[in-house]
């Protein structure tokens, strides 16, 4: 059975002044599960999650949040817990001050030291927040927006950033607060990431929702081959071969995004003889996701 959805966004649209950020967002997010919001920069999603936090008012459209709250309402606002961009923090406090200041918050806090463990933070404790080097800040971040124990977990970006041991040390604390049943948002640029924590995924382009669905779904319909040649043929006659969901010209070779790989070559070879230099490999998450918000594109014409 679905947990109880934690969001609903409906018809959401959001200017600033004549820029269109969101243009009409219909999104449920269910609870127990971690979403994880992709897109390229200027899709939206800080927006839409500065939104879901009242950081910014509705203009048009809709968001209930835990089925009838208002975003910003002290009822919701208690129940999330949330890692920004911009962190905000007074960061002439340290790391141990900061978090016992947040658990003030709170009625039933997590252990302070049990996250300055889990987080590897047991030895910057007592050092002040702005003497944190970048990847530092990121963990003892996380920990100030989980040791309120929130339902609905917020996370913008968590591990930009980071090296690949602290990268490990937050995922880790993500699928902790997974299997305990708390709601998390994801928001990343990292498809391994994505495909490593989430159930659900949301694809957000130009201001709308393009594609969503498990990892694996998403993947199933978007081009599974990526094929690299060297060719006469220009790129309009290249989006018309059998199979090609997108066409990139790189410095001498093309890069063609294919859902059958093979009939896509076979057809290449047949149109062009002149054809050298040919690759034929998987495609990985992030190049499906590209040719997703590339088929989305208006037809534009590069080189
Ligand atoms: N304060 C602002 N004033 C004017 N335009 C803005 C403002 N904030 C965002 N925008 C514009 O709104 C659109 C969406 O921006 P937003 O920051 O929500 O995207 P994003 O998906 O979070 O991008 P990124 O991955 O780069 O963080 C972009 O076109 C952006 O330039």
């Amino acid at each position: 059975m679905d947990k109880p959805v934690v969001a609903e966004c409906s018809a959401l649209h959001h200017d600033y002044g004549s820029t269109p950020a969101l243009a009409g967002i219909d999104l449920t997010l269910h609870g127990g599960r971690v979403t994880a919001l992709l897109g390229p920069n200027g899709a939206g999603k800080t927006t839409l999650i500065h939104l879901l936090l009242g950081i910014l008012s509705v203009q048009r459209g809709k968001i209930s949040l835990f089925g009838d709250l208002e975003p910003g309402r002290t009822e919701a606002q208690r129940r999330i817990g949330v890692m920004l961009q911009a962190s905000g923090v007074q960061d002439n406090l340290t790391v141990s001050e900061l978090l016992a200041l947040f658990a003030s918050f709170y009625p039933e806090p997590d252990s302070q030291i049990g996250l300055l463990d889990e987080l590897d933070l047991v030895d910057l404790a007592d050092r002040r927040f702005d003497r944190l080097s970048g990847g530092q800040k990121q963990r003892a971040l996380f920990a100030l927006a989980v040791v309120g124990r929130p339902d609905w977990l917020i996370l913008d970006e968590p591990t930009t950033g980071l090296d690949p041991a602290a990268r490990r040390i937050l995922w880790r604390a993500i699928e902790a607060r997974r299997r305990a049943g708390v709601s998390i948002l994801l928001c990343t640029h990292f498809m391994d990431e994505a495909q490593k924590l989430a159930d659900h995924v949301v694809v957000l382009d130009r201001g709308r929702v393009l594609d969503q669905g498990s990892p694996d779904a998403i993947r199933r319909r978007v081009p599974s081959d990526r094929i690299l040649a060297r060719t006469a043929l220009p790129k309009e006659k290249l989006r018309t071969l059998p199979a090609v969901q997108a066409v990139h010209a790189g410095e001498d070779r093309v890069e063609i995004l294919s859902r059958r790989g093979i009939d896509t070559v076979r057809a290449l070879l047949a149109a062009d003889d002149t054809v050298d230099d040919l690759e034929v490999a998987g495609a990985d998450l992030e190049t499906a996701f590209l040719a997703l918000t590339d088929s989305a594109q208006p037809e534009q014409e590069a080189a």
